[in-house]
């Protein structure tokens, strides 16, 4: 089972690295990358992994967009784990006469990719990980009015960051399933930098990929019941 682990920054994957001191077992390979913050840093760094990966014959048979992300209280409080069952793009559409409309709407693309539901339940299981929607951003919310219109619109969204939906569509163009797990660091909503817990969070990320191990060894890629 070969894993790429897209985090946006290097603490996020030293953190997600040192979770494997030692090497997993000779069936896992599990290899973080730092891509860089937001959808189109993600995708564009996913893709170049996933395609020198396959060019070499070694392609990869999971993707995780892993990090740390803003909760939405009180279902997803600072320091708990978030992990998508639904990986949904927030913001891509247009502005209407009714409201925002996403670009399914208007007749393009998609906006949500599904992690395959047997591994999500399995990883939620052990690790204590919340499941739901984690929303991807190309703004970090910084008001309660923009909370409150984000899970009105997503009455499921546990979770908000910048890179999962930019992973999901990389991982999709090359046929890969993908996950996406987040470390909340701080609440959704009025900003404030003063309530951030990132070192927290991402010992909370560390602890996560310790337990995955025997789970990923354990999956079989081409099994995907949804
Ligand atoms: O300046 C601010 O108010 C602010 C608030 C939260 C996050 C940021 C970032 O620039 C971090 C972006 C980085 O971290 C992930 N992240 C963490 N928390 C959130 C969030 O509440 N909403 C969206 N993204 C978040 C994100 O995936 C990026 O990699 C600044």
């Amino acid at each position: 089972m070969r894993v790429l682990v897209t985090t946006a920054v290097p603490a996020e994957r030293d953190a997600v690295a040192a979770a494997f001191t030692a090497p997993a077992s000779a069936s896992l390979v599990l290899d973080p990358l730092a891509g860089g913050v937001g959808p189109a840093a993600a995708a564009a760094s996913t893709a170049a992994a996933l395609t020198a990966a396959a060019l070499t014959g070694e392609p990869y048979d999971l993707v995780v967009s892993a990090g740390i992300g803003g909760g939405f209280l009180p279902d997803a409080p600072v320091g708990s784990l978030v992990l998508a069952d639904e990986i949904t793009v927030a913001d891509l559409g247009a502005e209407t006469a009714d409201g925002f409309a996403p670009v399914t709407e208007l007749g393009f693309g998609t906006v949500t990719h599904r992690p395959p539901n047997s591994l999500v339940r399995e990883i939620a299981a052990v690790t204590g990980a919340r499941q739901g929607a984690v929303l991807t951003v190309s703004t970090v919310t910084g008001s309660a009015a923009r909370a409150v219109e984000l899970r009105r619109r997503h009455p499921r969204a546990l979770a908000e960051a910048m890179e999962g939906f930019g992973v999901a569509e990389a991982a999709a163009a090359h046929g890969v399933p993908v996950l996406e797990i987040r470390a909340v660091s701080n609440p959704v909503g009025p900003r404030d930098r003063a309530a951030w817990r990132i070192g927290e969070a991402l010992a909370a990320l560390t602890g996560a990929f310790g337990k995955l191990a025997p789970i990923l060894e354990s999956w079989n890629p081409h099994d995907l019941t949804h």
